[in-house]
């Protein structure tokens, strides 16, 4: 068995996490007893999960009025908890998986003449970009249609749900792995003065972090560009993080099926938006996307962290090179991302300014405050801020920026659902708050950490149970660790503590694949085999 010590670094939930989940479990979860196999439960108090609930006919899944699915529905083996917010052209919701309570996000796409005859397209895109696995791009694990009135085979895998396409009222379902943020919620969180004291006190560098944040975004832009995948919508709410430094870029395949909406909407793209939005589909919008455009979105999401989080003496050498990444015409732009973020992360680590800004040195801060109460971030887009034409000289090509035309008012510049609600930020405040001391140096928990693996390597095992111990004793809300114990058990064939060391780890780190994998090696040794094959099926999942 793997102890995987060298993936140490991908465990990155918080011990907060691990409290979030279980206070913020619905009445859903508590009591999933009740549920009939119509998918909704039983004797309750039918309602939708839109923002403003209505009341629903037994049996029905899906609401007249607004299109949400029904409260605790069933869709296969998964049970719908709450909506976690809507998009350009779905809805996402919190489900859990019923046997093993683990958190899944379903989407759920309606039927819509624009992007309807995409759906094929997308599903193969979202396949490749599953295939590529990369770890900072989120894998859609299942992707079908689906039909709400149809049978909806309580227990079963999603992908046993498909229905063949063809009739109009088809959805399209999607499942992946539920995240705790998005960049919008992590940015109305890091604008906080109290947030960014709370780090400064720490000695962790924002900067730094946003550093570590923009290389991922970058790294799985790259991956997917070098095998002809676009993005093609690469918005705050797509970008997903676990409260650590893990992020994923989500929805590959099907972000592209509705165009972005400013800042992000590249100058190129405009006028085919445009006239999709007269012609009534999107397949024009489908093929004209590029990675230069997915290069300028990502420009705008810098822009947006920088002004938004950072002291303008921290990002204003980096500001040139994030607006040559925004020129208005895409051959004036970098000639990938990567030969992007080449150029723009050594100009953010060679800045002196504060790495804490507060809200008195911050100028942009009481402005973008205002701005996260309401609404979508809500920044300048880069190429139509005239007025802070970049300075910045690439090889032979003149930096020039172009205003663009801001007439694009068929897309609204917010959207329902995007703005983290004061729960959501509160949930992430407390989860930060613990987060990013892993950007700490050394620590005694590592070294004990370091120290058991060591032993474990040299195959002293009940020497490297002490060590890890020890380590928990110091912080025993470490996903880590408690695999490690369990793997230090599991080779002293002392299976019920390997079990239960398994068991913490998950609770830890619900989306741990080797975490699952090992839980089912001791189930199974332990003759438990049906269970030990739910976890095979959950560790799959995870790593396909
Ligand atoms: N896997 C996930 N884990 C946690 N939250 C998620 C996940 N996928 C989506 N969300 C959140 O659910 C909300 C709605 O997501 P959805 O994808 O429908 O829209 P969006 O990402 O905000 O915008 P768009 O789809 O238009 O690009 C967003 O706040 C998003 O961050």
């Amino acid at each position: 068995m793997n102890s995987r010590r060298d993936q140490a670094d991908s465990q990155l939930y918080s011990q907060q996490y691990a409290r979030e989940t279980l206070e913020h479990s619905s009445p859903y979860q508590r009591h999933t007893s009740g549920i009939r196999s119509s998918g909704v439960r039983e004797n309750a108090m039918y309602s939708c999960l839109g923002q403003e609930t209505h009341p629903m006919q037994p049996g029905e899944m899906i609401c007249q009025f607004c299109g949400h699915l029904t409260a605790g529905a069933q869709l296969g083996i998964y049970q719908v908890q709450r909506l976690l917010g809507s998009g350009r052209g779905g809805h996402a919701y919190l489900a859990i998986h019923a046997r093993s309570k683990q958190q899944v996000v379903l989407k759920l796409f309606p039927p819509d003449s624009m992007s309807t005859p995409l759906w094929e397209e997308a599903r193969r895109e979202a396949r490749t970009a599953a295939t590529l696995n990369h770890r900072s791009i989120l894998p859609v694990f299942s992707c079908t249609h689906w039909q709400p009135n149809g049978q909806q085979a309580p227990g079963k895998p999603l992908h046993e749900l498909i229905t063949k396409y063809s009739a109009r009222d088809q959805y399209l379902l999607t499942l992946c792995q539920y995240t705790h943020a998005n960049l919008t919620q992590f940015i109305a969180y890091y604008e906080k003065r109290e947030a960014q004291q709370a780090l400064k006190a720490r000695g962790i560098s924002l900067r730094n972090h946003l550093v570590t944040l923009i290389q991922q975004i970058g790294s799985a832009l790259s991956s997917a560009h070098a095998h002809h995948l676009v993005h093609g919508a690469l918005l705050p709410g797509n970008i997903l993080l676990d409260g650590r430094d893990r992020l994923w870029i989500a929805d590959f395949g099907l972000a592209r099926l509705h165009p972005p909406f400013e800042p992000y909407l590249a100058p190129e793209l405009q006028d085919v938006v445009r006239r999709g939005a007269q012609i009534g589909h999107w397949q024009d919008f489908w093929r004209v996307v590029t990675p230069a455009s997915d290069q300028y979105m990502l420009a705008q999401v810098c822009e947006l962290l920088f002004t938004r989080l950072l002291s303008s003496e921290e990002y204003e050498k980096a500001l040139p090179v994030v607006r040559n990444a925004a020129q208005a015409l895409p051959e004036r732009r970098f000639s990938s991302v990567d030969a992007f973020l080449h150029e723009l992360l050594p100009q953010l680590r060679s800045t002196s300014g504060t790495a804490f800004p507060t809200g008195a040195s911050n100028p942009m801060l009481s402005q973008s405050s205002k701005a996260t109460s309401g609404s979508n971030p809500v920044h300048a887009p880069l190429a139509t801020s005239a007025s802070s034409h970049a300075s910045y000289q690439r090889g032979s090509s003149p930096a020039q920026v172009r205003a663009t035309t801001s007439d694009n008012c068929y897309l609204p510049s917010t959207l329902p659902g995007s703005a983290p609600s004061s729960s959501e930020i509160e949930q992430y405040q407390k989860m930060m708050n613990y987060d990013l001391a892993v950007s700490l140096p050394s620590s005694p928990v590592d070294e004990w950490e370091k120290k058991g693996d060591k032993l474990f390597t040299a195959h002293d095992y009940t020497g490297a149970v002490r060590a890890y111990r020890q380590a928990l004793a110091l912080d025993n809300y470490r996903s880590t660790l408690w695999l490690a114990l369990g793997d230090a058990h599991f080779a002293l064939e002392e299976y019920k503590e390997a079990l239960s060391g398994y068991e913490k780890a998950l609770q830890l780190n619900p989306n741990d694949a080797q975490a699952w994998s090992n839980r089912g090696t001791v189930l199974d040794v332990m003759g438990r085999r049906q269970e030990a094959l739910e976890c095979y099926e959950r560790a799959e999942q995870l790593e396909s």
